[in-house]
């Protein structure tokens, strides 16, 4: 047949370029297979995963597969052969090729519209591709999205748990707080009631208080009327008793007590010819630092209530001056120097409760050689002594230290034992060469804004001695002493026979302690004597010049402060 005058085949079977008719080899059978080209599509149809098309349930009911077209629509499967047509029957064979054709043109349109299936599945399948796109980056939003949510979730279940944790808590707290404001009502009744009873307590104190004050003012008027009738000159002996073995095989005078205030003194070879000297007390041998106090006492009360009051220790050396003065460190050992201060810090505690506060000032001096000296520094002076009306005898440019507490005063006491120039002499090893005096200001003020100034000079004097045992250096200074000393007996006598010239300004001592001796003071003298044979003489003349001292009369008054005393620390 010639290709030419062939019907013209319809659209789908004229793009059947893309099919191939086999009719060489089995006219009767035609074979249809896709081409390259057609295959293509449907190729990569079935290249796609399913897994694609499975993405959303959405996207399945929209993409319906078509059902697929079997193979053997499209090739035509080998059929029982049928009689061969001659060839001369061109009718036969005409009609033979027509039936084909028929059956061509019916299997093009199959093809056809099998094709146009396959175009809209490519088109379905770009447009899913272009959805699944959507619903992966959608997807990969969500994932984010849940990846946020989770951690959110997470830190929210923290959260949760530390917020019951925190809500438990909370209830406990509550719990506390309901407690302990039942509680703090308690105490605030309580607080009320003790409130009130403060207030009542404040009156009554109040009441007690100026009552005390009162008291105080009448106790005081008692006690130095006391002290008046006891005199305001006392004085003291007090023998020491042998304190070694060399001591103890030594000689002793006779000495007998009477009564606690008489003494009998007789050489011991001869008894009968025996002096008596009476005295305020008499302290044997055995007493104690402790019963020597017990007078003091009595003046460092007169002290607070601001009278001026004198305590010195008058003996020959090494009569156990020093040892009344200061004493040792042991408790049943320590002297008068440290129980008056010890004292005056008791009181002056007891005395808050009566209103009443003081000021303790304190220095300390000595008198070596006639001349004044600072135990309180290291330098060399020779310090002057004034005597002013109202404030009595000053000395210039000494120190006065304001002290605290007795540490305070032990402090400055170590100094001026350091200060104090010792020297050795045949009867003491450690014999004071000079006099030393400790004196203590007292100002005390009540809240009625009295004022009084009191003060105790505590005198440790220097020892008498015969200045023929002293030699050189010894005997300057044995000289200076005697001379201080017996000048002190002529203003003892002097005051004993009530004479208008005293004559205070002959020694340094004497000026110094002027206001202690003759006016207006409170003085308790101390002699001391050694038991033994040796001394006899020494202990004869400090018992004479003791009852000298005891004959003389003063008259004591307190001191109103007119201006505290100037301190210098
Ligand atoms: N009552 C006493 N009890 C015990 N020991 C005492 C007593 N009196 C004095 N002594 C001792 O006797 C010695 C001499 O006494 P102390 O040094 O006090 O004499 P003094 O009079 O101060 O001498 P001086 O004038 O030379 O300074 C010291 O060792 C002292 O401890």
């Amino acid at each position: 047949m010639d290709p030419k005058k062939r019907t013209k085949l319809p659209v789908a079977a004229a793009q059947s370029s893309k099919l191939r008719v086999k009719t060489e080899t089995q006219p009767s059978s035609v074979s249809v297979s896709a081409t390259k080209e057609s295959k293509k599509p449907f190729l990569r149809k079935r290249s796609m995963s399913m897994t694609e098309f499975s993405v959303s349930s959405k996207s399945k009911t929209a993409f319906k597969r078509p059902a697929p077209v079997p193979m053997n629509k499209i090739v035509t499967s080998q059929k029982p052969k049928k009689p061969k047509i001659p060839d001369w029957d061109y009718k036969s064979r005409f009609q033979n090729l027509q039936g084909i054709h028929t059956k061509l043109v019916e299997d093009s349109k199959k093809s056809q519209e099998r094709l146009n299936d396959l175009e809209n599945i490519e088109e379905q399948y770009l447009k899913l591709k272009g959805d699944f796109q959507t619903v992966e980056t959608e997807r990969n939003a969500f994932k984010v999205q849940l990846n946020e949510t989770s951690s959110k979730l997470e830190r929210l279940e923290n959260i949760e748990s530390k917020y019951q944790s925190v809500t438990k808590e909370l209830v406990h707290i509550t719990d506390e707080n309901r407690t302990l404001k039942i509680k703090n009502d308690e105490l605030n009744s309580t607080l009320q009631q003790l409130y009130l009873e403060r207030d009542t307590l404040k009156k009554s104190n109040e009441q007690l208080g100026s009552l005390l004050e009162k008291n105080e003012v009448v106790r005081r008027k008692l006690h130095n009327n006391v002290q008046d009738l006891k005199g305001n000159i006392r004085v003291f002996c007090r023998i020491r008793p042998a304190i070694n073995e060399q001591e103890n095989v030594k000689e002793k005078c006779y000495l007998k007590l009477q009564e606690d205030s008489s003494l009998e003194i007789a050489k011991s070879n001869a008894v009968n010819n025996k002096q008596v000297f009476t005295f305020n007390t008499v302290f044997h041998e055995g007493s104690t630092q402790l019963e020597c106090f017990e007078e003091l006492a009595q003046l460092v009360q007169s002290a607070l209530d601001g009278y001026h009051v004198c305590v010195f220790a008058y003996g020959q050396t090494g009569s156990g001056k020093t040892y009344t003065m200061q004493g040792l460190d042991t408790p049943n050992d320590i002297g008068m120097i440290p129980r008056t201060v010890n004292l005056i810090f008791d009181s002056i505690e007891n005395l808050k409760c009566s209103n009443w506060t003081y000021e303790v000032r304190v220095s300390f001096l000595e008198i070596y050689n006639e001349t004044v000296r600072d135990l309180l520094t290291t330098t060399l002076q020779n310090l002057d002594i004034c005597f002013n009306e109202g404030k009595g005898t000053t000395v210039n440019n000494l120190q006065i230290k304001q002290i605290f507490s007795y540490d305070d005063f032990e402090h400055y006491l170590k100094i001026a034992q350091k200060n104090r120039m010792v020297a050795a002499t045949d009867f003491n090893e450690h014999s004071s060469r000079s006099h030393a005096i400790t004196k203590i200001y007292l100002i005390g003020k009540n809240q009625s804004g009295e004022y009084y100034a009191g003060s105790i000079n505590l005198v440790d004097l220097a020892g008498s001695e015969s200045a023929k045992t002293s030699h050189g250096e010894r005997l300057v200074e044995t000289k200076a002493i005697n001379k201080s000393l017996s000048n002190l007996g002529k203003v003892m006598l002097s005051l004993c026979n009530k004479e208008k010239h005293i004559p205070y300004r002959n020694s340094k001592l004497t000026y110094l302690l002027q206001s202690c001796l003759g006016g207006n003071s409170k003085t308790l003298m101390i002699v001391n004597i050694s038991p033994f044979e040796e001394n006899y003489g020494e202990s004869i003349n400090s018992l004479r010049f003791a009852s000298m001292v005891k004959e003389v009369k003063t008259k004591s008054k307190k001191v109103r402060a007119l201006a505290p005393i100037e301190c210098n620390n």
